[in-house]
């Protein structure tokens, strides 16, 4: 693939669903203690792209998510969706983090029907959207277990179908498959690739893994070490590749592991020796 057709395919998505300006983001108000986690973030995030988010550990990744989620407030800049200023969590920007947040006293299926339930659905659509989204992530015949009964991986199953069921404007993931082992998280791969095709969904992840972010975005921002800065961003269409075709044939081009030196370069750089 010519570099010139990654980045044809990239410009498809063209609508800015997430608008961040001159973002800068510090914890603590003390100057002695404070810490200025991000700097100077500009990022249009576009409807139905798949961002991945790429940097060293402790470089703001996690903070640039919890500002979009609306959970953090913006020290100076600004952070807009669909022109309207973030200001706290909203059912139309779903979270999923590594580590599972669901309700061990409810059902599989009771707790993917909460956030419908929460907003006062019809019973029958309730019961319609938690089957259809437990299908999407193929766990059908699940519904009337508990949670606790479950594997990591299925586990974090539910939590997407949770997410999904809220039809949000856009899911945002913190290392979602990084506490899954291998095979698990190849396929948990799989299942996102494919939910975003189906759903037209828009999605913003954070991964430590560059393979993971080469095999799943359409775009691709580094950042450099703390505070936290854009370093460079990359347009790839991979992902389509390999729905498109054989995972396999896809991540053995050469243009796939000229990309993923150049990623491991600039993160190397970013690391303190
Ligand atoms: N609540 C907080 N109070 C003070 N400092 C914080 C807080 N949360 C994060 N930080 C600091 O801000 C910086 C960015 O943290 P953040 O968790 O966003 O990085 P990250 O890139 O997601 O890290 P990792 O890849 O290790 O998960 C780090 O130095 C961290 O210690």
């Amino acid at each position: 693939m010519l570099s010139q057709d990654r980045q044809n395919y990239a410009n498809k998505f063209e609508k800015n669903l997430i608008e961040i300006k001159n973002l800068n983001l510090q914890y603590g108000s003390d100057n002695r203690s404070s810490i200025l986690a991000l700097q100077d973030i500009n990022l249009n995030l576009k409807e139905g792209e798949f961002l991945c988010v790429l940097g060293p550990s402790g470089c703001g990744k996690s903070s640039l998510l919890k500002v979009i989620a609306g959970y953090l407030k913006p020290s100076s800049g600004s952070c807009l969706m669909q022109g309207e200023m973030i200001k706290k969590p909203d059912w139309h920007r779903g979270v999923v983090f590594q580590s599972p947040t669901l309700y061990p006293w409810l059902t599989v299926k009771e707790n993917v029907s909460f956030g419908p339930k929460m907003r006062n659905l019809a019973k029958n659509k309730i019961e319609e959207i938690s089957s259809y989204f437990l299908d999407e992530v193929k766990l059908s015949g699940f519904g009337d277990r508990h949670t606790f009964e479950l594997s990591g991986g299925m586990k974090q199953r539910v939590a997407l179908a949770r997410v999904l069921a809220n039809y949000p404007q856009v899911i945002l993931m913190d290392e979602p498959f990084g506490a899954l082992d291998a095979l698990t998280r190849d396929n948990m791969q799989g299942l996102i690739r494919e939910i975003w095709q189906e759903n037209d969904t828009t999605i913003f992840f954070i991964t430590h893994d560059v393979d993971e972010a080469l095999s799943l975005a359409t775009r691709i921002i580094v950042m450099s070490k703390r505070p936290g800065e854009i370093v460079k961003e990359f347009k790839v269409n991979f992902t389509s590749q390999i729905l498109a075709g054989n995972k396999k044939t896809v991540i053995y081009q050469d243009e796939y592991f000229k990309l993923k030196n150049e990623i491991l370069e600039i993160i190397n750089s970013q690391i303190e020796k």
